[in-house]
């Protein structure tokens, strides 16, 4: 999604939302005329503490944290989902920490009360899942292709790819892991082995970790499963080699079965306890796989990827959270000098709180690091200080990506930013803004104001990072067309080949040289089977990774029984996975023509292709024969593909990329009086949703005595008040704003002092009503 595109998304982060609820207002409760959306007129510009209110709901509660446990309470409340099309989309984004009330639809249709979301109304309110663990296996993933080596031509053109191994067993043990910067695969006795190269930093006899990259696909034989180490050695110069013969291998798979299993281990921080939940089926489907005994898998069965071997689940995404500094406190001070009987009032305003910033890095090539840093939080700003002095601003906070990140938020799964260059930085989210000193309350009716503001909160967000495989060209089709030799046939890379489907489990990049400064990255991606789209095979793992190619060479395997038919197939599995892949440029080559089968159908296929205004190349890509032509082909056209994408970035060399803070911030911005009320019959409870009402009770000091009449006073002032006498409210019903929960009086004398609850020893103290 363009930016822009994505600004002008609803953002299902929003801490206020009143957009949502709006929709939902116009949506499906006009009909019912429970509640209505009520324009009241604007909030005088200031407000005199002195008005007396009548009608009001006057009597405060925190409001619990009534779904979430107490040590989870840090964890944001998800938004309901909003993608497109989504039944919930309507559905009102209650602001956090409001308790979500699961009133039962009275409309039959619906088998619970969850259901109706968003469909019918406000009314039915589902309780909101602590985090989205839809996600969550994506991070079990291990392995992480590195393009941007194979770009740099570090490799020498080498099919690299990096692996993530580790040892769960050894929880004991201070965080032993084993990080393999380069995985080869090669054939053995016994079948193909991959093995892996610890990085400089493990000692020699650490000791290469090694294992079979068939495991978990479909082998029968149980040799294939065993996991090995072997000593080490290290080329002279410097550069990790492992060059272990497999006889020498010492470990035989049997004693330990646990071991150096590819695993993914989250943070060990206890507030992760959920996540360390689901890896367990992780650690369970990584070694289990074969053992046919998975029903915890079964049940678990939306975490594991189809078909997909522990080996191949990719460090390519993460999650992590991110919040922004709160904004710290304004205070209440008075000047006090000698001579200067009265001073007026001089507090000053807290400091905003730190913005959370994401950046790219060129020396990251990979998301590993944010499997053990997980939380991004900004500093708070510092309380503002007698003598008109303001707080300190909050320390930023940079999340450090690698080059070609794609960063979605997590709840709704919006592409956010898409980070392409070395020291680009985006704004994400932006610091609450400080809390105002009783300096910015003085008025010409009230000189000696009693009050200050907190500070504002500042936003928080899951975010889903991914890593786009960088490669200019990508090698698709179906298993063994052939696509694999081909790479190995056009660069240094050496991928396996092998006569068996599925050979190439992580994509193989090879760098093709054609002169000096012509090069450019080819991937031999898995191959593409029917289904593949949905999840069947190997191929959709990595059909996402052929979106970034600039052109795809498309393999057909000429031996097969009926090419044509593959192709369409392939072309069609392509198509469903993203239009936007179908669209790519792209050259058809038809394999293995050194064959009989083949080059008799050559000519047929030919021909059907050039009816549909196609000219198909023919090779041998086993005899080197035709290669070049397209290695030329791929080259002229990637070179033009090059050009045009250069046009487009200077023609949008203005890109924002702050639109998300920007939405965050104009959100936050938006009037008092710009509010919904959501009726919970059931419960007697109004719920009223805006973005700059919300706001303003979260950055209401209850510490004053005077935010309590300014607080009533605003309520009357936005319209508040009225909108919810005309609506109905009735005498203790409950009025929720944010995270204050209030009932209803006709009589602010008789507010009850027993009903207030502090429920966070924060020092939050409730206004006294006497
Ligand atoms: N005769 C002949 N055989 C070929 C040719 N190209 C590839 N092969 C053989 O076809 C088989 C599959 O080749 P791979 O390169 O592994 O095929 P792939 O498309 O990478 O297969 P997957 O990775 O499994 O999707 C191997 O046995 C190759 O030797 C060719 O031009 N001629
Ligand atoms: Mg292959």
């Amino acid at each position: 999604m363009a930016p822009a595109a994505v600004a002008a998304a609803a953002f299902p982060f929003r801490l206020f939302s009143a957009e949502a609820a709006r929709r939902t207002a116009k949506g499906g409760r006009g009909k019912r005329g429970s509640a209505r959306p009520v324009k009241s007129p604007p909030l005088p510009p200031a407000l005199s503490s002195a008005n007396v209110i009548g009608r009001s709901a006057t009597t405060f509660t925190r409001l619990p944290l009534r779904d979430a446990a107490p040590e989870s309470a840090e964890v944001p409340l998800e938004r309901f989902p909003t993608a497109p099309g989504s039944p919930e989309r309507a559905a009102p984004a209650l602001p956090r920490g409001i308790v979500q009330r699961l009133g039962v639809e009275q409309d039959d249709e619906d088998e619970d009360g969850e259901v109706g979301l968003g469909r019918r109304g406000a009314t039915a309110v589902r309780r909101l899942p602590l985090r989205d663990s839809k996600g969550g296996g994506e991070r079990a993933a291990v392995g992480q292709f590195d393009a941007r080596a194979a770009r740099r031509g570090l490799n020498n053109g080498r099919a690299i790819s990096r692996q993530m191994v580790e040892h769960p067993g050894d929880e004991g043990e201070e965080e032993e892991e084993f990080v393999v910067t380069r995985l080869d695969i090669f054939e053995g006795s016994k079948g193909r082995k991959a093995r892996a190269v610890p990085p400089e930093e493990l000692d020699e006899d650490d000791g290469a970790v090694m294992f079979d990259p068939d495991y978990g696909v479909d082998s029968d034989d149980e040799d294939d499963e065993e996991f090995v180490t072997a000593a080490n050695e290290w080329s002279p110069a410097g550069d990790a080699i492992a060059s272990t013969k497999l006889d020498e291998l010492e470990y035989d798979g049997e004693d330990d079965d646990d071991a150096e299993v590819v695993v993914y281990h989250p943070d060990d921080d206890e507030e992760e306890e959920e996540e360390e939940e689901e890896v367990g089926v992780f650690e369970g489907s990584a070694h289990d796989d074969d053992d046919d005994d998975d029903e915890g898998e079964e049940a678990e069965g939306e975490v594991k990827e189809k078909g997909v071997p522990a080996v191949m689940r990719c460090f390519d995404t993460a999650r992590i959270y991110s919040k922004a500094g709160d904004g710290g406190n304004g205070v209440v001070a008075f000047r006090r000098e000698k001579y200067v009987p009265h001073g007026g009032p001089s507090g000053g305003d807290g400091g905003r709180g730190g913005n959370v910033y994401v950046e790219v890095d060129g020396d990251m090539n990979s998301l590993l690091p944010f499997r053990k840093s997980l939380h991004y939080r900004a500093g708070r700003g510092a309380h503002g200080q007698g003598s008109q002095m303001a707080g300190a601003k909050g320390e930023d906070v940079v999340v450090k990506v690698p080059p070609g990140t794609v960063v979605r938020s997590a709840a709704g799964d919006i592409e956010l930013l898409e980070l392409m260059k070395p020291g680009q930085r985006a704004l994400l989210l932006p610091g609450g803004r400080g809390g105002r000193g009783n300096a910015a309350f003085k008025t010409g009716t009230n000189k000696v104001p009693r009050i200050a503001e907190k500070g504002e909160k500042g936003p928080e967000m899951w975010l889903d990072l991914e890593l786009k495989l960088v490669a200019d060209v990508g090698i698709v089709g179906a298993p063994n067309a052939g696509k694999s030799t081909l790479l190995s046939a056009i660069s240094a890379a050496k991928p396996t080949i092998a006569n068996y489907p599925f050979t190439t489990l992580l994509p193989n990049l090879g760098v093709v040289s054609l002169d000096f400064d012509a090069t450019m990255v080819v991937a031999d991606l898995p191959g593409l089977l029917e289904g593949a789209h949905r999840g069947y095979g190997l191929g959709h793992e990595f059909l996402r990774h052929s979106e970034r190619c600039s052109v795809l060479v498309h393999v057909v395997d000429g031996s097969g029984e009926q090419p044509e038919y593959e192709y369409e197939a392939v072309r069609l599995e392509l198509e469903l996975f993203s239009p936007a892949l179908v669209d790519k440029p792209y050259i058809v080559v038809y394999n293995k023509m050194d064959l009989p089968e083949a080059s008799d159908r050559w000519n047929s296929f030919r021909e059907k292709l050039q009816a549909q205004g196609f000219e198909p190349y023919c090779i041998s890509a086993l005899n080197r024969q035709g290669t070049q032509d397209v290695v030329y082909s791929a080259y002229k056209i990637l070179q033009k593909e090059r050009q045009r994408v250069k046009e487009v970035e200077e023609w949008n060399n203005t890109q924002n990329l702050n639109h998300v803070a920007d939405a965050i911030k104009r959100e936050r911005s938006s009037a008092m009086n710009d509010f919904e009320i959501v009726h919970d019959k059931g419960a007697n409870t109004w719920t009223v949703v805006g973005a700059g009402i919300e706001r303003f009770v979260q950055m209401t000091n209850w510490d004053y005595t005077e935010s309590l009449k300014r607080f009533q006073h605003v309520l009357e002032a936005c319209g508040v008040n009225k909108t919810l006498v005309k609506l109905g409210v009735k005498e203790g019903d409950t009025v929720v704003i944010g995270e204050m929960e209030m009932f209803w009086n006709e009589e602010p004398k008789r507010v009850a002092a027993r009903t207030m609850i502090s429920r966070e020893d924060d020092a939050v103290r409730w206004p006294k009503f006497s």
